[in-house]
């Protein structure tokens, strides 16, 4: 039985549970429930803490987790990122009160108040910048107006975090995160953990494509599949009606309004978009 760690909590745990449950695994139905087995599908989930995930499945104990890129950088273990799941998407910035730093190379006999000691400690050393690093839990923004620190290492998504604290973005992002699933560094190859890993793909692609469907004339088909290529080669089919052929194309779906236009604008006609529920390509 395949064993993996999921987020109990915080920013990762909704998206992470959504994702699992169109993949069509169980999932918990509260959040006190801490490991859940899914016998259908042969799989057992333990909630974690996404701080502690990388370092579950680092052990060996876990066979797969899924945390945030910057989390499992962050501690240090030997573990690594093998299938990027699109949320969760943030970068990591230093940032200062305006003025107090033109460039990190200011931060030099500073104190940088962070969740991410990991990261900082290294992009400090690897920058060669002497700063004292002060570990907080969370609300770091807050940590420059209570005098703890001069500046501050954080996660930003939108930023609003930063505007409300009266703080701004020092330097170029430290790095950019998003969930991740992790494996041991090395592992052996599993079938177990590749069927996973298909189900998966196979949300992410249903999120970001659409079937299109769509009649045209046989003689404008090469320039309507040039706009519709679908991911290997689309299907088609001739019409009842002489001269006319169907087609049938996966397109990424925030494409797929601009592509209706251009293939009408071609002729072509019965332009339909329907959704993909699951797949595995
Ligand atoms: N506002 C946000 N937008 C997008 N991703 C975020 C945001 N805040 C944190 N993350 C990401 O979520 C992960 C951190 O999850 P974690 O549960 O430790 O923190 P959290 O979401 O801030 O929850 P907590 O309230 O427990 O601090 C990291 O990968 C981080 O990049
Ligand atoms: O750029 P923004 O959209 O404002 O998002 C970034 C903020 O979100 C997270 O905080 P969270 O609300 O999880 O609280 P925490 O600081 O206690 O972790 C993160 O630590 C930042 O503070
Ligand atoms: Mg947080």
């Amino acid at each position: 039985m395949l064993r993996i760690a999921i987020p109990n909590k915080g920013s990762l745990s909704g998206p992470a549970s959504a994702m699992l449950h169109e993949a069509g695994y169980r999932q918990r139905k509260e959040s006190k429930e801490l490991v859940l087995v899914d016998p259908a599908n042969e799989v057992e989930f333990f909630y974690l803490r996404p701080r502690d995930i990388a370092i579950y499945v680092s052990s060996g104990r876990l066979d797969i987790g899924i945390t945030g890129r910057d989390l499992l950088v962050d501690s240090g273990a030997d573990a690594e990122a093998i299938l990027p799941l699109g949320f969760a998407r943030s970068t990591f910035h230093y940032a200062t009160r305006p003025g107090a730093a033109k460039g990190i190379e200011d931060f030099s006999g500073m104190t940088i108040a962070t969740s991410y000691e990991g990261i900082v400690a290294r992009h400090l050393a690897d920058s060669g910048i002497d700063a004292a690093v002060v570990h907080l839990d969370g609300a770091v923004e807050t940590a420059i107006q209570l005098g703890v620190a001069q500046v501050i290492a954080d996660v930003v998504e939108t930023g609003t975090s930063l505007r409300n604290a009266g703080l701004e973005v020092v330097g170029e992002p430290i790095m950019t995160s998003e969930a991740v699933v992790v494996r041991r560094t090395g592992a052996t190859e599993d079938p177990e953990v590749d069927r996973f890993l298909r189900r998966l793909q196979g949300v992410l692609v249903a999120r970001t494509y659409v079937m299109m469907d769509y009649d045209c004339r046989a003689e404008h088909l090469e320039r309507a599949v040039a706009l519709t290529p679908g991911l290997e080669s689309p299907t088609v089919s001739p019409l009842h009606n002489e001269g006319w052929v169907a087609v049938r194309a996966m397109v990424p779906t925030v494409d797929a309004q601009r592509i209706m236009d251009d293939l009408y604008a071609l002729g072509a006609r019965a332009i339909l978009t329907t959704a993909i529920h699951a797949c595995r390509l």
